[in-house]
């Protein structure tokens, strides 16, 4: 495994360690940010909003959202609704940082593979912010199973994916509560529009996924969240709960 770890010692570092990284690249200029919505950024926001930094010139990217089928179309799910990736965005971005509506970048179901271009047009992604799947290794909505390649697209989640959401959103109560498709940045992109990436895992968990992501040396699609090996310039940030880091080697 070459991809570099650090390790620190709870989630409330590694979102000051991550923020930091965000701050540097807006205070020289702009910062094209990628999220996931849930649990592991949620840190990295906190301590966005605490440094009180004015954040004009950060963009942000969301990899995914739920959709659901409309006739011919497929509909976002209302940003109001609590497991809504939008809606995490400007609950937990654009509202405590000030930013407005055309601070994001949301793939659009009708038409994914425009999200493509939209992101080149801004010059890729400086750094694009992943989490994992705690039970199945999923990345963005890239399920088991997805090919190296995949663009974006809707996909159908599979029930492992559905039951780690139930573990993001806890008012999903049963798989049934979470939609059955959602709109995912494919792996092809996550590799080819990030200038830089950070899988961020923290909390016991997230320890089943450190492992099999440490264990891999390249995208291994039984736990697409190894995409980070494949990523320019990763990092894996973990938290000590994470990593346990008592029972390892070579993680510094
Ligand atoms: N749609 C989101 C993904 O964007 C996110 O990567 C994942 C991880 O969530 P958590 O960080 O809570 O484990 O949850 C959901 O599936």
């Amino acid at each position: 495994m070459t991809t570099p770890i650090t390790v620190v010692p709870d989630a409330a570092r590694l979102g000051e360690a991550v923020a930091q990284r965000i701050l540097d690249r807006v205070t020289a200029g702009s910062a094209i940010i990628g999220f996931p919505a849930g649990r592991s950024a949620t840190p990295v926001a906190a301590a966005l909003k605490q440094s009180g930094a004015r954040l004009d010139g950060l963009q942000i990217v969301m990899m995914d959202e739920y959709v659901t089928r409309h006739g011919s179309r497929w509909e976002l799910l209302d940003p109001n609704t609590p497991h809504s990736c939008i809606g995490w965005a400007r609950r937990n971005l654009l509202a405590p940082l000030g930013l407005g509506p055309t601070s994001l970048l949301t793939p659009d179901p009708n038409q994914p593979e425009g999200f493509k271009q939209q992101i080149l047009d801004r010059g890729g992604i400086d750094l694009f912010l992943l989490a994992s799947g705690q039970g199945d290794g999923h990345v963005a909505l890239n399920g088991p199973g997805t090919p190296r390649h995949a663009p974006t697209r809707v996909v159908e989640l599979p029930e492992s994916t559905r039951r780690d959401n139930m573990s993001t959103f806890p008012h999903l109560q049963s798989p049934a509560d979470v939609p059955a498709h959602g709109v995912t940045i494919g792996t092809a992109e996550l590799v080819e529009l990030s200038h830089s990436a950070a899988m961020l895992l923290w909390g016991q968990n997230k320890a089943y996924a450190f492992d099999r992501i440490t264990r891999a040396d390249s995208y291994d699609p039984l736990w697409p969240a190894t995409i980070v090996h494949d990523c320019r310039n990763a990092l894996i940030y973990a938290d000590e709960e994470a990593a346990q880091k008592s029972e390892r080697e070579g993680v510094s």
